[in-house]
């Protein structure tokens, strides 16, 4: 598990670190971190002579990338620091000069040519966007050909949230220390972070075990999938039922089914319009025309993909299984009966969907992720899957953190995919997984199926369904 801790829960692990250690360890293991990053990410034997830049903010941050610059500029390299604000951390930089490097006064000059720069300008102490004086630098810094390490965060974002108000810039990688932040892992900050490595400076045994955000990792989802036993049948196995489709949009009600088939529930119950589609497609599932509280056991219910105007979600929503409910079925969602159900309620809106629930804009939504997943799970008392360029599921109960799931690809952006993954997520539901479990493995494996199916290249939904078992051996492997 990746786990990412907001900047006080930070501040406030690194006072009890710092009161137990010399002065100045938390942040000379800091920049011996950095530097040996920088020394791998620029290859066997390219240390020596190579042009370094360093931008020092006036913040332990600056302090950081000159301590490392000092290191660098020790193994041969040619470091020069450009000191932005109205001071520079002292220590670093009087340890950058003993070390050879040098400041300069014309950062353009030296960001011209430079193989690589790092980003000291603000860490966790950094509010809104750059400030002026920062802008050009940091946008000469981007223009140039070199390669950009963000020191613990991408300057200018914000880190506890993942949003991007102001000027930030835009690092090929960051090296961040003690825990992962939020907007590390968080559209858009994230795309700012590039890829990201943590340092450990020993502050594990000072943070909460609960983060704030998590993101799973394959081990983690390899847990969480059911396995089938030797005393396994059908209906043990979980009986997934989907309600979706419509006589306009009846692939909707294909590939839904084409997730659940694939999600380790027993037996897929189709309920609705498109029997027929389903049925030529998959001709496992067991299909219903009349409604869902009609059709036989259950275990957990997937209802709206492409259901149009169709009935069944109040018919499932009074049932007492677990319900996800998708797309259409969203649309006009009573939050009083959501939470009046007596057995959990997973939803799975996109951002404008999730945007319509809220009443807000979807540039709100988008801008502000982690608010908006949050503020649905506690409105709904359900946990909200919030599908987009980070997926994030946040659970309605406190002190849980919210997931954002680290395998998606832009790709998915794709007519259908959602579909799919409401189909996954249900049978996982159905299989007797936590729903947050069963939402965030189902984005994992979704995420990781889409990859997998097409590296690089378009995807399409059904590609994604029919590589899901891949995913899944891939994950518990
Ligand atoms: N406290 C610790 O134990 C450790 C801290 N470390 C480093 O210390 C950093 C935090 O240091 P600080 O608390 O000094 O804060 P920062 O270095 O993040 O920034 C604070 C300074 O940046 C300026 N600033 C704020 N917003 C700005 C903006 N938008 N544009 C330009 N300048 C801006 C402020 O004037 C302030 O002086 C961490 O991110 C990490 O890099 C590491 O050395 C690890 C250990
Ligand atoms: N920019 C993006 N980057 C990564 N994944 C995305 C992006 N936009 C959408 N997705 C993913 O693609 C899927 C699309 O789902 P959805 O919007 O419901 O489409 P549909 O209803 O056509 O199936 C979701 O899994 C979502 O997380
Ligand atoms: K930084």
């Amino acid at each position: 598990m990746r786990t990412a801790h907001r900047v006080e829960t930070v501040r406030a692990a690194e006072a009890e670190l710092m009161a137990k250690l010399p002065e100045g360890t938390p942040m000379q293991r800091a920049a011996a971190g950095l530097a040996a990053a920088c020394c791998a990410l620029l290859g066997r034997g390219r240390v020596y002579g190579a042009r370094i830049v360093v931008l020092a903010g006036s913040g332990d941050n600056g302090g950081d990338a000159l301590y490392a610059g000092a290191r660098l500029a020790r193994r041969g390299a040619g470091v020069q620091a450009v000191l932005l604000g109205s001071r520079a951390h002292e220590g670093g930089l009087a340890a950058l000069r003993r070390a050879g490097g040098r400041v300069t006064d014309d950062p353009f000059e030296v960001l011209a040519t430079a193989d690589l720069v790092l980003d000291g300008i603000t860490g966790i102490g950094g509010r809104g966007g750059l400030r002026p004086d920062a802008v050009p630098v940091a946008r000469a810094a981007r223009g140039s050909n070199a390669f950009v390490v963000a020191v613990d965060l991408p300057s200018g974002v914000d880190v506890d949230t993942g949003e991007v108000t102001g000027e930030a810039l835009r690092a090929d990688a960051t090296v961040t220390f003690g825990t992962y932040k939020p907007g590390l892992l968080i559209d858009p900050a994230r795309e700012y972070a590039g890829a990201v490595r943590l340092v450990d400076i020993g502050l594990d045994d000072h943070l909460p075990s609960v983060p704030d955000v998590e993101a799973l990792q394959h081990e983690d989802v390899a847990r969480m999938l059911p396995v089938p036993t030797a005393s396994s049948d059908k209906y043990r196995r979980g009986v997934v039922g989907v309600v979706a489709g419509s006589a306009r949009y009846p692939g909707a009600a294909v590939l839904a089914v084409a997730g659940a088939l694939r999600g380790g529930a027993g037996a897929v119950r189709y309920v609705g319009p498109a029997g027929e589609a389903v049925i030529g497609r998959f001709p496992e599932t067991l299909v219903h025309d009349g409604p869902p509280s009609k059709a036989g056991r259950v275990q957990a219910w997937v209802v709206g993909p492409g259901l149009g105007d169709g009935p069944g979600v109040a018919d499932v929503l009074a049932s007492d299984v677990p319900v996800l409910v998708d797309a259409d079925g969203l649309r006009d969602l009573d939050a009083a009966v959501v939470r009046a159900r007596t057995a959990p309620t997973v939803l799975t809106p996109h951002a404008g969907e999730a945007a319509a629930l809220l009443g807000v804009s979807r540039d709100e939504v988008e801008a502000g992720r982690l608010r908006a997943v949050r503020e649905l799970a506690a409105r709904f008392g359900a946990t909200v899957l919030l599908k987009g360029s980070t997926t994030l599921v946040a659970s309605p109960e406190g002190g849980v953190a919210v997931r954002a799931n680290p395998t998606g690809t832009h790709w998915l952006a794709t007519a259908g995919s959602g579909d799919v993954l409401s189909g996954l997520a249900g049978s996982l539901l159905a299989a007797g997984l936590h729903p947050a479990d069963a939402a965030s493995s189902a984005a994992y494996l979704h995420g990781l199926a889409a990859r997998r199916a097409s590296p690089g290249a378009p995807v399409s939904a059904q590609d994604v369904a029919a590589t899901l078992p891949a995913a899944w051996r891939d994950v518990v492997s």
